[in-house]
């Protein structure tokens, strides 16, 4: 059932629990392509209170354990996770440290564009400096971050945010406002490299951002040029948007490289009405109300 906030979760016993909060893409403009391919991006982005949960315990020995809704997906593969990857590369920077048991209650949907992977990458690196009491230069915690994903720089803040070059330059947004949101997926994974390869145009305008107090009107006037090539790869993108307008969204959009798409409410209390009235009408896709982190915080 569609919430407003973070649940009660069995990593509320653990030693230290860390939040890993949705990321939302509220702009994403590609500007050029780097010699090595990756595509240059300007993006405005936000995080909300929904999202994975995780929990750190010393241990004898390693361990790695899974729950949640969407859990099964990784559960295939545990050994390639991105938390353990972030715990090995932490371990390795810190000159070693010890075993840790690792709980990962996975509450967002896998490959969404909604950076639930980079997001628990990030939580892993707060919460094990946390566990293990090590102190680290913010820029080495920076690079270990860029090296487990471009979205985890940004995931390490979780909060509202600029950021441009791979997603690795980031400015703080300390005036955007806290929105009602509903996220809106039709459960179709989404293959990142796959729509960066469908892109025609490489060099859009930038990101400009009208110096107004209004953040929707100067929202609306930016883009998400990955949304047109996600469409043309998942009819249903354009499909659960239109389910968003029709339940009274004020804008809505797709994140990322898709499928999710988000639509921004008048109020808390609409959008979680709008999301109980689709989790209804299909109750097959994720609809998850939430609210988005004001900046400056
Ligand atoms: C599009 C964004 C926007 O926040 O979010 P998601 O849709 O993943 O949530 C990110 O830039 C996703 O970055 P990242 O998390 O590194 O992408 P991955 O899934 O690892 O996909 C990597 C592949 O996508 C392509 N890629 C990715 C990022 C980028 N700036 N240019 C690219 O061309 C490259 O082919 C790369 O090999
Ligand atoms: N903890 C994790 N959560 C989600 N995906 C993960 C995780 N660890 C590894 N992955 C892999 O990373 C890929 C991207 O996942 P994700 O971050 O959910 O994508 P997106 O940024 O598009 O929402 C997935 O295909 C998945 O196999």
């Amino acid at each position: 059932m569609p919430d407003m906030g973070m649940p009660t979760s069995v990593t509320d016993d653990f030693a230290v629990a860390e939040d890993a909060c949705a990321k939302i893409n509220l702009a994403l403009h590609v500007t050029g392509q780097r010699a090595d391919g990756y595509h240059l991006l300007e993006m405005l982005v936000t995080f909300a209170r929904h999202g994975d949960r995780l929990g750190f315990a010393p241990a004898d020995a390693d361990d790695f354990t899974l729950s949640g809704q969407f859990a099964d997906v990784l559960a295939e593969d545990p050994g390639t996770n991105l938390v353990l990857k972030a715990r090995d590369l932490l371990r390795e920077a810190a000159g070693g440290a010890p075993p840790v048991r690792i709980h990962l209650e996975k509450n967002l949907p896998v490959a969404s564009g909604i950076g639930g992977g980079s997001a628990d990458a990030a939580a892993t690196l707060r919460g094990l400096l946390r566990l293990w009491g090590v102190t680290l230069p913010s820029e080495t915690v920076a690079g270990l971050a860029l090296k487990l994903g471009a979205d985890v720089p940004m995931c390490l803040k979780s909060t509202p945010l600029i950021a441009r070059g791979i997603g690795e330059k980031i400015e703080t947004a300390d005036t955007l406002p806290s929105f009602a949101m509903v996220l809106a997926n039709p459960l179709k994974g989404v293959s990142t490299p796959e729509i960066f390869r469908r892109l025609v145009t490489k060099n859009n305008p930038p990101l400009v951002l009208k110096k107004t107090p209004h953040w929707m009107e100067a929202i609306r006037t930016t883009r998400n040029d990955l949304e047109m090539p996600a469409r043309e790869l998942v009819p249903e993108i354009a499909e659960i948007s239109n389910m968003l307008a029709a339940e009274g969204a004020l804008f809505t959009r797709m994140s990322g490289s898709g499928a999710t798409c988000f639509g921004i409410f008048e109020t808390p209390v609409a959008a979680l009405r709008a999301a109980e009235r689709l989790h209804a009408a299909r109750p097959d896709w994720y609809f998850q109300s939430t609210e988005t982190f004001a900046g400056g915080a």
